[in-house]
């Protein structure tokens, strides 16, 4: 890379103890100017939603995830109040927790479980690990995002001899997403073997009013903590989905929130050239071809920020994979991302990266400081430390002298702040570029697909059990089940639903295996 390139396109926020360097993607002298009367376009959309516009047609609500770092923006004053009233609540009951002042029924809360999906766990999950630590945790960190039962065996074994010290909180928005029930249901049965009230354990973060809300006060929970409308799952980490388990953790909150407030002012500006966010969403478009051609791998060069990915995907695929543009037009948009953290992926998926299919750009996040205190040298004169850096530029380099390119992001620590900033800059980045695109970043019609099948997977499931109950005794394949039920389309579910309630002693038992679809199923 040319030093003039590198310098024209590598923009340092000093303040933020940030710089973004773009000078690794390939767009020409004319691209940025050509693009500008879009980028205006794009900020003075952003500027209606800060305003508190109905920025999410399709679900009339406001989208206000800004003003939960800088509360005086909110457009009215009640909102303004809800929001530090909130921010109040959970210090203290974070206070609370760790004077001993709220317990369990054995004693002071050592460990949180956190039982939610989606927005409502990834984010908890990203910052507990990016801040967390054995030697500083409060309170340690345990999670239910799923509801795989062997999954949530091996937290509950985790947890084992200690659930009346573990203070769990259920997070769900809407409070009617059936995994973080199933989750919500199965804990409570923990606690009651164990001859403990969940209720006394328990704090909710819901919609005012959800199922999950009603619950909470119906078994007289310990507490309940504010979901709006106005913040999306996804964009929700700085609301008290994210600020409550982080604070419980003893994770400085107030830090995470100047972070992001501090990073909202610098990617508020109208000036793109100064902008990461505008420079970050023109690179994606830039990159992707408009049209998610290029998929975005996401390499941060810190154990910490591992999970970031993760994070990344739910906060982009979710924001920007859409089947319609703003005007109903067809478009299939998205840009999907993946990544792990570097050095670790050039052992696994690198060599792809390198000499394989070229359908990625990646986006590298290097930190500058390697550790508290002083570094062994490894080789002579050379850190463990050393060589993250070494491997962060050569393969940097190796990607770029074979035509893939990149955008490096630098950060001086791993500190709350730093993590706020992360959050806010993506956030905004998808805000502006689903603008420059024409979608809107701020629904998921398509998961709702997915939910409404699984739905119908479950009814089915009770007719088949229904059925295989009445004719205990009785052999059948599924062909048969189907044919009975009236339900021919469905032949292979219900040979899925029959080989899994088998496989679980469900009442069923398979006699003959092959060939698969003349299985036979004893109903005992
Ligand atoms: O917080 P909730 O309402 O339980 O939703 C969890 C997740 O489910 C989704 O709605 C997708 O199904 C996400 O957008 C959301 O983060």
């Amino acid at each position: 890379m040319s030093w003039d390139r590198f310098t024209q396109h590598y923009l340092n926020i000093n303040e933020l103890d940030f710089a973004i360097d773009i000078s690794r993607i390939d767009f020409g002298d004319n691209f940025l100017t050509e693009m500008e009367p879009r980028m205006q376009a794009a900020f003075t959309a952003m500027q209606e939603l800060e305003a508190g516009a109905i920025a999410n047609p399709d679900e009339g609500r406001m989208v206000g995830h800004y003003w939960l770092r800088n509360p005086a923006l909110a457009p009215q004053a009640e909102l303004t109040a809800e929001i530090e009233a909130c921010v109040s609540k959970i210090k203290k009951i974070a206070a609370d927790v760790h004077s001993g002042a709220i317990q369990g029924a054995s004693g002071a809360f050592k460990n949180l479980l956190v039982i939610g999906i989606g927005g409502s766990a990834l984010g908890p999950q990203f910052v507990a690990d990016a801040l967390g630590g054995p030697k500083t945790d409060k309170v340690k960190l345990y999670f239910f995002d799923n509801t795989d039962p062997n999954g949530l065996d091996r937290t509950l074994d985790a947890l084992e001899g200690q659930l009346g010290e573990t203070l769990s909180v259920v997070i769900s928005k809407s409070g009617g997403t059936p995994e973080t029930r199933n989750g919500m249901l199965e804990a409570t049965a923990a606690y009651t073997a164990a001859g403990l009230d969940f209720g006394r354990h328990a704090i909710a973060i819901t919609g005012e009013g959800s199922k999950l809300h009603q619950v909470s006060k119906d078994n007289n929970w310990l507490d309940f903590l504010p979901m709006w409308d106005w913040v999306g799952g996804r964009t929700s980490e700085l609301a008290a989905v994210g600020l409550f388990p982080a604070a419980i953790q003893g994770l400085d909150i107030d830090r995470m929130l100047a972070g992001a407030k501090a990073m909202d002012e610098v990617t508020r500006s109208t000036d793109t050239a100064s902008n990461p966010a505008a420079l970050l969403a023109l690179m994606w478009y830039f990159a992707t071809d408009a049209k998610g051609a290029k998929d975005m791998v996401v390499l941060p060069y810190k154990d910490r920020l591992m999970l970031f990915s993760k994070y990344l995907q739910q906060l982009v695929m979710e924001s920007l994979g859409k089947e319609l543009d703003l005007d109903g037009k067809v478009v299939h948009q998205g840009i999907a991302v993946y990544g792990n953290k570097g050095s670790t992926d050039q052992h696994a998926y690198v060599q792809q990266l390198r000499e394989g299919v070229h359908n990625f750009f990646a986006t590298f996040i290097e930190v500058l400081k390697d550790r508290d205190g002083d570094s062994i040298e490894v080789e002579s004169g050379t850190t463990s430390g050393d060589f993250l850096q070494g491997f962060f530029l050569g393969t940097r380099d190796a990607l770029y002298d074979n035509g893939r390119q990149s955008i490096t992001i630098t950060i001086r620590e791993v500190t709350p702040e730093a993590v706020g900033q992360l959050i806010a800059l993506f956030e905004r980045a998808v805000g502006l570029y689903a603008s420059l695109i024409n979608i809107n970043a701020y629904h998921q019609p398509g998961v709702e697909a997915g939910k409404k099948a699984a739905a119908t997977v479950l009814e089915i499931e009770q007719q088949v059990i229904a059925y295989l109950q009445k004719h205990a005794g009785n052999k059948f394949d599924a062909v048969t089940i189907a044919q009975n039920l009236n339900l021919e389309a469905q032949t292979e579910l219900i040979f899925k639903l029959l080989n899994r309630l088998a496989a679980n002693q469900r009442g069923l038992s398979i006699e003959t295996k092959t060939p698969i679809d003349q299985s036979l199923f004893y109903s005992e």
